[in-house]
């Protein structure tokens, strides 16, 4: 099959969808693939590593879009990318549809089959491609939460792990996944007071295990929710209902009683956030202020750490794309995990909780088109 990876052109993301061993791996299994000029500068993979690797080097993401069969990335492709989708190409990618009908109503228009990392499955109920990158947003939330917690940036001016004599921040983790396990790590290494609210019991047991006693397992309540929130310096929002709009677990008359610049991140943002007053922001300008309270919302964590998240990506991708390499649309009928993060096909949307969230309860593009207008 012929593999395409364009350049990522979403806001400061220096991912790449493939990272030259995979490129490798194709290779030697007799697929070509075409590589865009410069896919591989955020992680220091010039063109002339991924030539080595295998792949031809192509000038512009045109030549790409118009000659893979496959086309392999990172982010969700933005307006330019889905006027250059065909309807016979698979997309392969994060999407995060549930709150985004613009880009839905544009995938559905160009007729791809799109298979979104994020509702990929695997036999013990987890996510195995968003995993990885969950790793890493969660460890990252705790960074930047203790520099959006400094006073020069309009924080609350709280060290995270305190000094002797001084209390440690107050964090809260809502969401015990993924995300929520390893911002739990980081702020319990860094000596915060932690605290984890799941609605999931058998979750909160295997949290007790890991941390013998040195993070709080909470049951998710509304009263939980809010009694830890007050208290906190740090929020974690990393709650998930796969596929699905986040649920708004904090809401805007909640932060007049939070204590003064306390800090929200809201790792959740990519399903469309936790907190009612969170909106998407960039690494560039990665938070903003309301009622006093500091909010962190980017949609791409794991993209400033590009190094680090390609090859994490990719140990997890590579499986996958082999798979669709090999037999394209047909690998659905041995691997049901896989088939579960088709999200768009012929038009339609086609997994159950994004048409759901979307309001794209049946699924021809023409109500989908009306709906989204209403
Ligand atoms: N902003 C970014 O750059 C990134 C965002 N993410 C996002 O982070 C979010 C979390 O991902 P994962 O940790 O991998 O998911 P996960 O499925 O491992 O964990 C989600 C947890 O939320 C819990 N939960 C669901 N509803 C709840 C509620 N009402 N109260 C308390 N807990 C509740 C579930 O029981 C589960 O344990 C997702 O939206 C994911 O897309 C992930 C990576 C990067
Ligand atoms: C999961 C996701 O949204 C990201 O890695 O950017
Ligand atoms: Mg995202």
């Amino acid at each position: 099959m012929r593999i395409g990876v364009p350049t990522e052109i979403k806001t400061d993301e220096f991912r790449v969808g493939l990272v030259p061993g995979s490129v490798r791996e194709l290779a030697a299994r007799g697929h070509e693939v075409i590589v865009q000029s410069g896919a591989g500068v955020g992680i220091f993979a010039d063109d002339a590593v991924y030539e080595k690797a295998g792949a031809r080097i192509v000038k512009t993401a045109d030549e790409v879009f118009s000659e893979a069969q496959l086309i392999v990335k990172v982010k969700e492709p933005q307006q330019a990318e889905w006027k250059s989708l065909k309807s016979d190409q698979i997309l392969f990618t994060y999407l995060h549809l549930a709150p985004d009908a613009p880009q839905a109503i544009g995938l559905m228009e160009s007729g791809v089959s799109a298979i979104a990392y994020e509702t990929v499955t695997d036999p013990a109920g987890g996510l195995p491609l968003l995993a990885p990158m969950s790793e890493v947003a969660g460890r990252l939330s705790i960074e930047a939460a203790a520099i959006a917690l400094r006073r020069p940036t309009g924080g609350r001016g709280v060290l995270l792990g305190g000094v002797p004599g001084v209390k440690p921040a107050k964090v809260v983790v809502l969401g015990g996944g993924v995300v929520g396990t390893h911002a739990a790590r980081m702020a319990v290494g860094l000596g915060a007071e932690v605290s984890i609210i799941d609605r999931s019991l058998p979750r909160l047991r295997q949290l007790d295990e890991v941390f013998k006693g040195r993070a709080t397992t909470l049951a998710s309540t509304m009263e939980t929710i809010e009694h830890e929130v007050l208290a906190a310096d740090v929020v974690i929002g990393a709650v998930l209902i796969a596929g699905a709009s986040a649920p708004k677990l904090v809401n805007r008359a909640m932060l007049k009683d939070m204590k003064r610049g306390a800090v929200l991140v809201d790792v959740s943002i990519d399903q469309g956030g936790c907190f009612e007053t969170s909106k998407p922001t960039t690494h560039a300008r990665p938070t903003f202020e309301v009622d006093g309270i500091i909010h962190y919302c980017v949609a791409n964590m794991p993209g400033a750490v590009p190094v680090t998240s390609a090859q994490a990506l990719n140990n997890a991708t590579l499986p996958f794309v082999l798979k669709l390499a090999e037999r394209g649309l047909a690998a659905f009928d041995r691997d049901p995990h896989l088939a579960a993060g088709l999200n768009v096909k012929d038009g339609r949307i086609m997994h159950a909780a994004v048409a759901a969230s979307l309001g794209f309860d049946s699924v021809e593009t023409s109500r989908a088109v009306r709906l989204a207008a209403e």
